[in-house]
């Protein structure tokens, strides 16, 4: 085949057996003939004579000095390849064909599964080349003549002509006798019958080399590369479409080997263009794959873990999955409770209304029926929360009425309460605080129960009440709604049981479950620092139990429980779900509405309250993160904002309920604009903490905030709009939904890039052959040209390519070319500094 088309000149051998051409000619000259010049071709005959000659001439001494030898040399590998073969061509029948091809694995063995084609090659040559280096002057002087012995001792020819056996057909009928000193044995291999077995000596080879191998690492990998290159040149040397078929499957291989080495991280979520910059691909890439798998993702948006794996997976990637654990996690177990585990809690209540309509007489009329005889003789304790008895059943009460304490928690992320009790008087009515209080209970979403109060008192209407109700969309069960309405008087106690058979009916209804098997973790209801025992907090127990002598994390304070008390003033030891106590030993007064939580390592949680009393200070800074009108719109650009709730406060109830009605009808396909609470007044305290809770902007109209409300709407970012006409804040509100308050820009630089080329081609201009330097350029990025720091233009891309392909976007460390619309005058070594421009708002 292709072999026969080699020719093995005298000079090629003489370089490969390394000695001199005159050598050559002189020992050629033995063999009669005509004298042989250094470009003759070499017949099989002759060159099977020349390594007949040399190998009698080389002999080793002993095996393993021949093996040490023989090890390195696999360089010439590729003349061995060639050269002898094409001796075979024109002499196709000679006897002693020294085919090169088949082969011994002797010194192939590093690798696992040679291929036995190509093997014989590497080693073939290396191993003439150690006889005729090491032994050769001494066996000179010992036997000048060849073949005198009729055996010959060499390995390197036993490979060759192992590879004769491999292939009967070139079995030429050689012997070779094997004096291996090393082993003390002698060996005569007559290779002129059809088949020789030389696999034992094969064997024996392999075992030696392996022990070699271990030895000697370097000369593994070597080896294994010169194999693999060798074995890519014979194939190249054969057939062509078997080649590139092969070769591609090669390519394949190694490009997925290499690939696999690859390890992402990949986070629950991850964004398309991180994920190619991790998997060093490009986002195409990563964008087509997605498609392959029916996902439609854009370069900036977020896929899931599992879908950015299965991507990673089928670009070779191994996929790790990237998980952060902070200090919060170690320290806090949030792992939800297994269902069994849960047990009924009771309910935890809070009292609400207007001013004067009876919520502390209430309380304590409740408080002061119902305590039970266990407790007895306890001394009630003000601790800002209580538990009674009814039913056999314990219900929470928080002592702080008004929704002022409750949504002050809120905002602070405290959901505490399952229950609100709606106070209403009977004589009085709906009023503006029982507005409010009923808004704020909605956006909490606890279930409300109205107390319609003072029914002992003349001039009662429990209806009236009822109706003004319905006004606020609470329609009480008889009337066909789903609002219980319970006429009390806590003057008389009539009604106050059938509060609170309703209050554990409705709780009955939420199931409310904790688990107490666990640490404990709740809310801070209030806190306070007592001369004598420092800093004193009442929590309220919302899952697991508290235990004295629990190391306690409550925003950033942290201390073990000293002393803990119940609402009676009586010392404990421990306390369940929805239980409130007082405890002493934190090192600071926390905050009322702070969560804490009961800890196992007191170390771990002091690291904790540095790292949170630094992130308060850094979100102090970051105010701009409730929404205003001026980030309404990238909040609805992102995706974050999906309802816009606005408080409307009017000078008359007309201006609320109109502003209301134009303002809800703002509402589009990407935002809600809903109107959680509408007032007459200044914008008040409790506005603005309603505002803070619920992440919405005030509106007023005429009105102006109290210097209380405006300094905490400061404090806590909440936007305030005051207008005059009603028609300018419909007016700015749409155009803030839209995102066009006046927009401001600034640059963002994306990416450094240097022209390392410049290429003039017809009809597209001048390309600019560059080097992404650091960030990453987007097509649609504009680009200032620099050049020795001075700015030479300005000018947008009119392409972004990666060799032919048009690219969205190139990243630091990729090639790319560029051309720009105007400015052609490029120059190498120029810098393309890649920028867009940003709408931010002050
Ligand atoms: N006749 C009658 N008077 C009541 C009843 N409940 C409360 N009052 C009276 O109403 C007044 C206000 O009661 P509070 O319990 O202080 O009302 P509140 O809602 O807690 O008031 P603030 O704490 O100011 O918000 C007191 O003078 C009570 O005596 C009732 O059922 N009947």
């Amino acid at each position: 085949m292709s072999m026969k088309t080699t020719k093995y000149k005298l000079s090629d051998m003489a370089k490969d057996l390394k000695v001199t051409n005159n050598d050559l000619i002189e020992c050629l000259g033995k063999l009669g003939g005509e004298p042989k010049k250094t470009q003759s071709v070499l017949t099989p005959d002759e060159i099977s004579y020349v390594l007949e000659y040399y190998t009698q001439n080389n002999q080793v001494d002993s095996f393993d000095a021949f093996y040490a030898n023989n090890v390195k040399p696999v360089k010439e590998e590729k003349k061995a390849d060639k050269k002898p073969v094409k001796a075979e061509k024109k002499e196709k029948k000679a006897e002693k064909k020294p085919e090169p091809k088949p082969a011994p694995k002797a010194e192939a063995k590093p690798e696992p599964k040679p291929e036995p084609k190509a093997e014989p090659k590497v080693e073939k040559k290396p191993e003439v080349k150690a006889e005729t280096k090491q032994p050769a002057p001494e066996q000179k002087k010992k036997q000048p003549a060849p073949q005198k012995p009729a055996k010959k001792k060499e390995h390197g020819v036993r490979q060759q002509l192992g590879g004769f056996s491999d292939k009967k057909e070139a079995s030429g009928g050689y012997t070779i006798s094997e004096d291996n000193d090393s082993f003390g044995t002698q060996r005569t291999i007559d290779t002129r019958g059809s088949y020789i077995e030389l696999d034992k000596y094969n064997e024996k080879y392999d075992n030696l080399a392996n022990s070699k191998q271990n030895k000697s690492k370097d000369n593994f990998t070597k080896k294994q590369k010169l194999t693999q290159k060798s074995q890519q040149r014979k194939k190249q040397q054969f057939s062509h479409k078997k080649e590139t078929e092969s070769e591609k499957l090669r390519r394949l291989e190694l490009e997925r080997a290499r690939k696999q080495q690859l390890k992402v991280m990949i986070p629950d979520e991850i964004v398309v263009s991180e994920l190619a910059s991790r998997l060093k691909v490009t986002a195409t890439e990563v964008i087509k794959k997605l498609m392959g798998l029916g996902v439609m993702a854009s370069i900036n948006e977020v896929v899931d873990f599992d879908t950015a794996a299965l991507v990673a997976e089928e670009l070779g990637a191994k996929v790790e999955k990237e998980v952060h654990v902070t200090i919060e996690e170690r320290l806090i177990e949030t792992d939800e409770d297994p269902e069994e585990s849960l047990q009924e809690r009771c309910p935890v209540v809070v009292v609400m209304g207007h001013v004067d309509h009876g919520k502390t007489s209430i309380l304590d009329r409740i408080r002061n029926a119902h305590v039970t005889d266990t407790e007895a003789g306890g001394i009630t304790q003000h601790i800002g929360a209580y538990q009674v008895e009814y039913q056999g059943k314990k219900i929470t009460f928080l002592d702080t009425p008004g929704h002022e304490a409750f949504t002050a928690m809120r905002a602070r992320g405290a959901n505490v309460t399952d229950i609100a009790i709606l106070v209403v008087a009977a004589d009085d009515g709906i009023m503006p605080q029982t507005i409010e209080s009923i808004n704020h209970a909605k956006a909490a979403g606890v279930s409300i129960i109205v107390a319609i109060n003072k029914m002992d008192k003349e001039g009662a209407d429990p209806d009236r009440v009822k109706q003004q109700l319905t006004e606020q969309s609470l329609v009480v069960e008889e009337w066909g709604g789903d609002v219980i309405a319970v006429p009390v008087s806590a003057k008389t106690g009539m009604g106050i049981d059938e509060l609170l058979e309703n209050i554990l009916l409705v709780a009955e209804v939420k199931e409310l479950k904790a688990n107490p098997d666990r640490l404990a973790r709740g809310t801070v209801v209030e806190a306070r620092l007592d001369k004598g025992k420092g800093p004193v907090a009442t929590l309220l127990v919302q899952n697991g139990t508290l235990k004295s002598g629990d190391v306690i994390i409550a925003g950033t304070s942290v201390g073990r429980i000293r002393t803990m008390t119940n609402d009676k003033g009586r010392s404990i030891k421990e306390a369940g779900p929805s239980t409130p106590v007082e405890i002493t030993g934190l090192g600071e007064v926390p905050s009322a509405g702070d969560v804490f939580n009961a800890v196992a390592d007191e170390k771990l949680a002091r690291e904790l309250v540095e790292q949170r009393k630094h992130e308060a200070k850094e979100e102090q800074f970051q105010q701009h993160q409730k929404v205003t009108l001026d980030n309404l719109f990238s909040q609805i650009a992102e995706g974050e904002m999906k309802e816009l709730p606005i408080i409307v406060k009017a000078d008359v109830q007309g201006s609320v309920e109109a502003v209301k009605q134009s303002l809800e009808k703002l509402s589009n396909d990407e935002v809600r604009v809903k109107v959680i609470h509408g007032g007459v007044g200044a914008v008040s305290e409790s506005d603005v903490m309603l505002a803070n809770a619920s992440n919405a902007i005030i509106v007023g109209f005429n009105v102006r905030p109290d210097p209380v409300a405006k300094q905490n709407a400061e404090q806590s970012g909440v936007d305030i709009r005051l207008y005059r006409i009603i028609y300018d804040a419909i007016e700015e509100i749409t155009d803030a939904m839209k995102g066009m308050l006046a927009p401001k820009y600034r640059e963002v630089e994306t990416a450094r890039i240097e022209v390392r080329q410049v290429y003039k081609i017809s009809n597209v201009g001048t390309v600019a052959g560059s080097y992404v330097l650091d960030g990453k350029v987007g097509r649609n990025n504009e680009i200032r040209v620099v050049r020795d720091g001075i700015v030479i233009a300005e000018d947008k891309m009119s392409s972004l390519k990666r060799f032919k392909d048009d690219a969205k976007e190139v990243a630091a460390g990729f090639e790319c070319g560029i051309t720009l619309e105007k400015f052609t005058d490029i120059k190498e070594g120029d810098i393309f500094e890649a920028f867009y421009m940003e709408e931010y708002r002050d």
